[in-house]
């Protein structure tokens, strides 16, 4: 079908739901849920071409892996553990800035000669002799905790598949250690457990993903267009700063605000005075330097919205994989 919708795949529950919500909202692309509150499909207001489908985080994992779904928003997490081959199958098109949580091997507190993955596998190889039976992780992250164990040399071990509640496994003695998700430490702490020191396996965050098992029609491919040059303004919008400042030589100090700090001046020198877009992780020391090194008495700095560009690199990176996969 040369005019099949793109359908995506959108929170409909669970940690990343709010946030997906109003990512969507700010960027410009408003999720309208069709017929009732318990509807799973819907639309996004002005793109005629698009279709919503409202799924569970782990879902959207596994239908963009399928290719029934050809964008969705998911963590980096689902995306590692559920996707064995996920290079090939889906391209990671963006990281939006929220649903930071980090997947962890954590053990007892009482553990107190457990510092690093070294002592963990030191405690391993010696648990069958004097426990007689394996030391049991508890985790529905089977297959990142296999890579990072396997990674770290740690052999003797067996994982207890955990489907919920997994920080309460050594407690209750259904494990001796996990491997979960946490972002506030609380659920940890409540369960005298510790992170092992080098033992973070991965840092998530929720990212737009793209599926390029899926057909993607020519009506799909122009939804697309549109919603990744909403999304990277809506980000470069995030990631950037306006900064103005009363400099004596605006142009010498664009120079050194781009070599140092990033910055740009996508505007030129209106009127003589300095107009930069800086990095936000820049803006305190551009802003320094502006002062004691380009003698600014004022620089005034504020967030910006949205920022277009006449260009999308993104979305022509990702059609251009999406196309390779159409013909290879
Ligand atoms: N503190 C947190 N704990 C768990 N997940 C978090 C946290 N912060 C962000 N996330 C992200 O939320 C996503 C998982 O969402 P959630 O647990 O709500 O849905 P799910 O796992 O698909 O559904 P269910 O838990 O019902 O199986 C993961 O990608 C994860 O990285
Ligand atoms: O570090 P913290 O802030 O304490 O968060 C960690 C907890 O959050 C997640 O569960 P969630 O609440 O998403 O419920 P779930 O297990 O049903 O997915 C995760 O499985 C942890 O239990
Ligand atoms: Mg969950």
């Amino acid at each position: 079908m040369t005019d099949a919708p793109l359908v995506l795949a959108v929170p409909s529950k669970g940690r990343l739901q709010e946030n997906a919500n109003a990512f969507f909202a700010r960027a410009g692309l408003p999720v309208v849920q069709q017929g009732s509150e318990r509807s799973y499909r819907g639309r996004i207001g002005g793109l005629p071409d698009v279709e919503v489908a409202f799924l569970s985080a782990s879902e959207i994992t596994r239908e963009l892996a399928a290719g029934s779904v050809h964008l969705g928003i998911t963590g980096r997490d689902l995306v590692e553990e559920e996707v064995s081959d996920f290079a090939q199958r889906l391209d990671l098109v963006l990281p939006l800035g929220f649903g930071h949580a980090d997947v962890v091997v954590a053990v007892p507190e009482a553990w107190i000669d457990v510092r690093c993955m070294a002592d963990l596998d030191d405690v391993a190889a010696d648990f069958r002799s004097r426990h007689s039976r394996w030391l049991t992780v508890a985790t529905k992250y089977v297959n990142l905790t296999r890579r990072f164990f396997t990674h770290h040399g740690i052999a003797d071990y067996r994982i207890v598949e955990s489907l919920g509640a997994t920080e309460g496994a050594p407690a209750s003695g259904a494990a001796d250690l996990i491997v979960d998700i946490t972002s506030t430490g609380s659920t940890l702490a409540a369960n005298a457990l510790k992170i092992v020191g080098d033992g973070v396996i991965l840092q998530s965050e929720a990212h737009l993903v793209a599926s390029l098992s899926a057909t993607w029609s020519g009506a799909a491919r122009g939804a697309l267009r549109t919603i990744i040059d909403r999304i990277e303004a809506e980000s470069a919008g995030r990631s950037l700063r306006e900064i103005r400042a009363d400099v004596a030589d605006p142009e010498g100090a664009a120079k050194v605000a781009a070599d140092r700090f990033g910055a740009t001046t996508p505007f030129g020198m209106p009127s003589g005075h300095l107009l930069l877009h800086c990095p936000a992780a820049k803006v305190y020391a551009c802003a320094e330097w502006l002062r004691t090194g380009a003698g600014a008495r004022t620089v005034a700095v504020s967030r910006l919205d949205t920022v277009f560009s006449a260009t999308s690199p993104l979305a022509e990176h990702l059609l251009g994989r999406i196309d390779g996969r159409a013909r290879g």
